[in-house]
């Protein structure tokens, strides 16, 4: 389990992350999402150890990073800055990493497989593709068989099939009870391996919700009928709650009623209908209504920044 409470970090005088608090439960995989400059990667180098909070705290099964003996046991993490000697084989790599913690070589052995790395674990990890190095990356992570696993941006790089994997491995170790945590600026990508949500902007916690309570509340983009009687389906459906706009003479947008609804009233009134379909709100779209602000304070920041350096 992660916990933050009140995390903050400042450079400067600009705060990057913003008395944050979330907790990534075990047997969930939580979706740390945010758009470019949010905070994400800075809160989570955070999380172990590798930058120091300017307030609040944040904690690992319990434990602030640094007061672990054994942290690959604890955490395990791929943040997109690590470092991999170009010159070592994935094999080499990997048992140079288990050796600070006394790991054997058949667990080396078992994430080299886990990664699907075998047919290229004696290669230099210099001649890598992006994804062969992410999947590095992950075998690294799971290496000590840790109960929390922290992934920055797995997915960036990968190749379809990778993506995929990627999304079964992570749900996989969820459900064998390891609290997960992936960050992505991806909405819709996040939605098809996460649970649960924690969504930031300029450092600061926009929301932390499930998959499920994030798409109910994106679904609100009204339904769309078609029928030969606008007028009259217009003045059926009337109500306090209910507003009707018109896209074409033959179509309306209708929000304060579900196509059920509709659908039966416009049955008993005999008003034939060509089309009745749910305007679902796209994830991307609704990340983007919530973080939209955020996102314009950065640009507003980031251009001066640019120009002075
Ligand atoms: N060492 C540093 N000194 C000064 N500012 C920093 C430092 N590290 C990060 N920042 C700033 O903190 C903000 C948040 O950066 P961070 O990398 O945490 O965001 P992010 O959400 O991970 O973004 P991305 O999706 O682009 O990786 C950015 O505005 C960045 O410029």
């Amino acid at each position: 389990m992660i916990e933050a409470r009140e995390l903050t970090k400042r450079y400067g005088d600009k705060t990057v992350v913003d008395r944050l608090s979330f907790t990534v439960r075990a047997g969930e995989v939580t979706g740390f999402l945010g758009p470019n400059g949010a905070g994400k990667s800075t809160t989570m180098r955070m999380i172990i150890g590798l930058d120091s909070p300017t307030g609040g705290t944040v904690t690992v099964n319990g434990r602030s990073y640094a007061r672990h003996s054994a942290p690959l046991h604890e955490i395990g993490s791929l943040l997109e800055a690590k470092s991999v000697h170009p010159g070592r084989t994935a094999f080499n790599h990997l048992m140079a990493l288990a050796h600070t913690h006394g790991i054997g070589r058949r667990r080396v052995d078992e994430v080299i497989e886990l990664a699907g790395l075998t047919s290229v674990a004696g290669k230099r990890v210099g001649a890598f593709s992006l994804g062969m190095g992410q999947r590095l990356g992950i075998a690294a992570a799971l290496l000590g068989d840790p109960a929390v696993v922290m992934l920055d941006e797995p997915v960036n790089g990968l190749d379809p099939e990778g993506v995929l994997w990627v999304r079964n491995l992570l749900r996989r170790l969820a459900d064998e009870g390891r609290a997960v945590m992936l960050s992505s600026h991806l909405m819709s990508e996040t939605a098809l391996i996460a649970n649960h949500l924690v969504i930031i902007g300029r450092g600061r916690l926009l929301a932390d919700t499930t998959v499920d309570g994030f798409v109910r509340d994106a679904g609100g983009g009204g339904v769309k009928v078609a029928t030969t009687e606008p007028l009259k389906l217009r003045s059926l459906l009337a109500g306090p709650d209910v507003t009707i706009s018109s896209t074409t003479t033959e179509e309306l947008i209708v929000t304060g009623l579900d196509a059920r609804e509709i659908g039966a009233i416009a049955a008993r009134h005999g008003v034939p209908l060509h089309e009745l379909t749910p305007q679902a709100v796209s994830l991307e779209e609704a990340f983007m209504q919530l973080t939209a602000e955020a996102v314009e304070y950065q640009s507003a920041l980031a251009e001066p920044a640019r120009k002075a350096a």
